[in-house]
């Protein structure tokens, strides 16, 4: 029994493998097409494997099929000899070992009926394992005859294919004989027309028998060509009817592949009804575990076949489909490859690209960090020098400590000078040295001259007494003589005698008295002689020092060229740095000055003081409000004891920059009677900006008088109410902005006044006129408040008097009217329409300063005349700065909290790098640039 069994397993295993192996072997004999090829063969089992169904016919579809084969014949087209395969050969079932068993299961059955038939009445119980066998082999009859409507299903396939391949020679034989018998027809047509055509020409009057002939062979020749022409016609209208019985053997044709692809299906669908039934049969039937074990083997077979013929499908649809037909298909494969890879190439370029420019931000990041760092140190170190700077420490030693830092040559030059300067510096000390020895000397030889003086005039007055004295005693003694001669000649001798030695005495007296005054004759004539030599001694010492002071005078005069010459290098040096230092510092600067709280600010008790400033960090301020505090960092913060020249000397390098030639602009900024007037005008003690930066222009172009000749103009302009004034004139008319005709693109004002300014007296003048005429009023927050912008606005015009290159500079200094709530300044009528108009331009203010923030390509100048008017310096490349106002107290901290956020904004604008307003005069000048 189980050899039995094993038996029937192995069979059963055979049978599916040479099942599958016929079906392939079929698949590969019947795919060929010679007009379609290989490819198109593969494509199709390619197609048939991925719908995982073999295709297999009924009986049904069968006998449809060749009904539709005979009526394809009786259309008279007949296959050729190498094309025709007998259909009883390709339907002839294969010998397998199954076509074996199934005849030995037959006769077995046969035996078995018989058996049943002869024990009649014996009661046989039929066992489960022989209903399966008997299931199976109803199975295995069922499945062989499927096959053998697949293998006939295959053959009409062919049969179908070879049809086509005939039909369509056939047409295209019949196509060509009909062209060609066409084209014969024309050229004989067209011939004939160029034989009536010559005959139809005008002949010579000799040829009249000719033209007789002529004209009867013309007769015939027409006659032969209108015959030629109606067969023509009869021959197209042939053509046409072809045409047309083409047409409608194309449209039989398609009508039939529609018919048989409808039975195809339907075989199709029959077909996979039956395999369902079969794998339903097999799985049913798997009784034993060797059986099941087959099934499952077999259905992991077919799983596994059906994954292999899908991938083979596939890879041949792949490698095989563009070289056949799909020429197209195949460019487009191949564009499609090529553009993958090139987007591939592409992308990995790109990738490349990404690393590489990240590697780059990583780099310019940590580039501009170090700069950033690097920026800081200098900045510090500038600040530091400016510091130095602003001690009044000498020029040259600023110079050299900036120079030290920046370039190696300027510092060799710097020693050259220095040592220069030593050598020189010793000599003048020398010089002095033998000056003041000489002054000693001289002053040494005064006193002795003086003394000498004195003596001289001593001994004088001595010698004139004694000379007095002796003309007494002279005259005494004469008197005496006569005395004596009369008292000779009347007294006696003693008395002569006595009168005898009181003249002896007197004689040795007298003889006495003359080596005396001898001596002090020598003794002066010797002084005299002395003072004479030592004055003329004094006079050549005098001359001696004269030459030697000169020569040190004129060898100091000489460096003093090369000083010079350094000294215009080390200015311009000092120019660029100061540049620098304004540029590290920011072209534009936001200054916050807090306002000290005054008696009358203190109008209601107890308010408090909600702003304060630090003393350790210079830039930062606190604002109190509602119990919570907020740091505004600025670029300075003034606390409210600054003083006017504290403000303005943060101010100072950009009036410098101004007379360099760089358009400038300082405004003050706050809520009204935050201390903007006082800030730019100041009072009389305390000048604020506008005259302190006039003063510290003049200053500098006097500096600089010997190598810069300047022009300074001054024009004072009032907004009011969005209408221009001119402050330097009363009863200023209303003015109008409007572009330069020069073309130069530069804003003009028509009729405005400018005045010249000579001197920082002149200014000053100019500056009273302007305040005068200036719209002031009182309101609630200020007893003088300014209800117009002013605007001051210098232009200062230089020429290099070495190179004739010349400079414009700008400095607007603007005073801004008071920004104020409305309901809190108590305005109405003509105070209220003021009030918005201020209001208004300065939000087109703070939307001009919102664009340049923001880069963008249009700032609203023109929004209002304030903005317009400062546009040449409120933009790129210019320098500005502001200063904004606030107040300290409690009451107004919500206007203070504003000003602060505007001032940050304007802190976040970047204008970039100032441009200098230049016109070269020659090369030269530039290097002091
Ligand atoms: N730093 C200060 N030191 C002393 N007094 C000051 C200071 N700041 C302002 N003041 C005084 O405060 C008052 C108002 O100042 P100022 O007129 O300058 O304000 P303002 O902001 O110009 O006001 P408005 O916008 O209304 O014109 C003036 O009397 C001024 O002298």
């Amino acid at each position: 029994m189980i050899a039995f069994y094993s038996l029937l397993v192995y069979i059963f295993y055979s049978v599916f493998k040479k099942e599958e192996e016929d079906e392939e072997a079929l698949e590969g004999a019947c795919g060929y097409s010679p007009k379609y090829g290989p490819d198109h063969v593969s494509m199709e089992t390619g197609s048939r494997r991925r719908g995982g169904h073999t295709p297999r016919m009924g009986k049904r579809g069968w006998s449809r099929l060749n009904e539709s084969s005979s009526s394809s014949d009786s259309d008279g087209l007949s296959l050729s000899e190498e094309d025709d395969v007998p259909v009883e050969e390709l339907a002839m079932p294969a010998k397998t070992p199954l076509a074996a068993f199934l005849s030995f299961k037959q006769e077995a059955e046969k035996r078995k009926t018989s058996t049943v038939q002869l024990d009649v009445g014996e009661k046989v119980s039929e066992s489960p394992l022989v209903a399966v066998m008997s299931h199976l082999l109803s199975f295995l009859e069922q499945y062989s005859h499927l096959q053998q409507l697949q293998q006939q299903a295959e053959q009409y396939r062919l049969q179908l294919r070879r049809h086509r391949v005939q039909h369509r020679r056939h047409m295209k034989a019949l196509r060509t004989h009909y062209r060609q018998r066409l084209h014969d027809k024309n050229s004989i047509i067209s011939s004939l027309e160029e034989v009536i055509s010559q005959q139809h020409t005008p002949t010579g009057e000799g040829d009249g028998v000719e033209a007789c002939g002529g004209k009867a062979g013309l007769h015939t020749l027409v006659e032969s060509l209108c015959g030629l022409q109606g067969e023509r016609s009869q021959l197209r209208g042939e053509l046409r009817l072809l045409h047309t019985q083409l047409e409608q053997k194309e449209l039989d044709r398609h009508t039939k592949v529609q018919a048989f692809q409808q039975q195809i299906d339907e075989l199709k669908s029959c077909i996979e009804e039956r395999e369902e039934e079969l794998n339903r049969l097999r799985t049913a039937s798997g009784v034993t575990d060797s059986e099941k074990r087959v099934l499952c083997l077999s259905a992991e077979n077919e799983t596994l076949k059906h994954s292999l013929s899908v991938t083979q499908g596939l890879l041949q649809q792949l490698s095989v489909i563009p070289s056949q037909s799909s020429s197209g298909l195949m460019k487009e494969n191949e564009n499609l490859r090529s553009r993958v890879l090139q987007l591939e190439s592409t992308l990995q370029q790109r990738a490349e690209q990404l690393s590489c420019l990240e590697r780059q931000s990583e780099q310019s990041e940590w580039r501009r960090g170090e700069d950033v760092r690097r920026r800081d140190d200098r900045l510090k170190e500038l600040q530091l020098e400016l510091d130095k700077e602003r001690t009044k420490e000498p020029l040259v030693k600023y110079v050299t400590q900036t120079v030290e830092v920046e370039s190696p040559s300027a510092l060799r030059l710097l020693a050259e000078t220095r040592q220069k300067n030593e050598r020189l510096t010793k000599k003048l000390s020398n010089q002095n040295e033998r000056c003041k020895q000489l002054e000693e000397h001289i002053r040494r030889s005064d006193e002795v001259s003086c003394n000498l003086q004195h003596k001289i005039a001593a001994y004088e007055r001595e010698i004139n007494a004694l000379r007095e004295e002796l003309l007494k005693v002279i005259g005494h003694l004469e008197e005496r003589k006569e005395e004596a001669v009369k008292a000779a000649a009347n007294c006696s001798e003693e008395n002569l005698q006595n009168l005898q030695d009181q003249f002896i005495t007197l004689q040795s007296r007298l003889s006495a008295l003359p080596p005396t005054l001898r001596s002090m004759k020598t003794d002066y004539a010797s002084l005299r002689t002395q003072v004479r030599n030592f004055s003329d001694f004094y006079g050549a010492a005098i001359k001696d020092a004269k030459k030697q002071m000169t020569t040190a005078i004129s060898e100091i005069s000489e460096a003093n060229k090369d000083l010079l010459e350094k000294y215009r290098k080390e200015v311009a040096l000092r120019r660029k740095y100061h540049e620098q230092l304004v540029e590290l510092k920011g072209n534009i600067r936001v200054l916050c000055r807090v306002k000290p709280v005054l008696k009358e600010d203190q109008r209601e008790e107890g308010q408090a003081v909600v702003v304060t400033t630090d003393p350790h960090n210079e830039s930062a301020l606190t604002v109190m409000n509602k119990g919570k505090g907020r740091t505004f960092e600025l670029d300075k913060a003034f606390h409210p004891q600054a003083t006017q020249e504290e403000v303005f000397q943060e101010i100072e390098p950009l009036v410098t920059s101004c007379i360099d030639g760089y358009h400038v602009c300082i405004f003050a900024y706050g809520q009204t009677g935050s201390g903007k007037t006082y800030t730019m005008e100041g009072n009389s003690e305390n000048p604020g900006i506008n005259q302190r930066a006039l003063k510290h222009l003049f200053n500098e172009i006097e500096e600089r008088k010997d190598m810069w000749e300047y022009t300074v103009s001054v024009t004072s302009v009032e907004i009011y109410n969005e209408v221009l004034r001119d402050l330097l004139c009363k009863d200023g008319e209303k003015l109008d902005i409007k572009m330069n005709p020069d073309g130069s693109g530069q804003l003009h004002v028509p009729g405005l006044r400018v005045i010249e300014v000579k001197s920082f007296q002149h200014i000053k003048k100019i500056l009273a006129m302007a305040r005068r005429n200036r719209i002031t009023f009182g309101t609630q927050m200020n007893q003088h408040s300014s209800r117009s912008h002013a605007l001051l606005m210098i232009t200062v015009q230089g020429i290099d008097l070495a190179t004739g290159t010349k400079t414009t500079g700008k400095l607007n200094l603007v005073d801004l009217a008071g920004s104020e709530r409305v309901w809190k300044s108590g305005a109405e009528g003509e105070r209220l329409k003021e009030a918005q108009n201020i209001n208004r331009s300065l939000l087109s203010l703070g939307d001009v300063i919102q664009a340049l923030r923001g880069r963008s390509t249009h700032i609203p100048f023109r929004n209002s005349k304030l903005t317009y008017l400062l546009q040449d310096s409120l933009g790129k490349g210019n320098k500005t700065a502001m200063v904004v106002q606030v107040s300290s107290l409690e009451s107004n901290v919500g206007e203070t909290l504003c000003s602060l956020k505007f001032a940050q904004r304007v802190c976040k604008v970047e204008l970039g790098p100032a441009a200098r307003k230049i016109e070269a005069g020659d090369k030269n000048h530039e290097n002091y640039c």
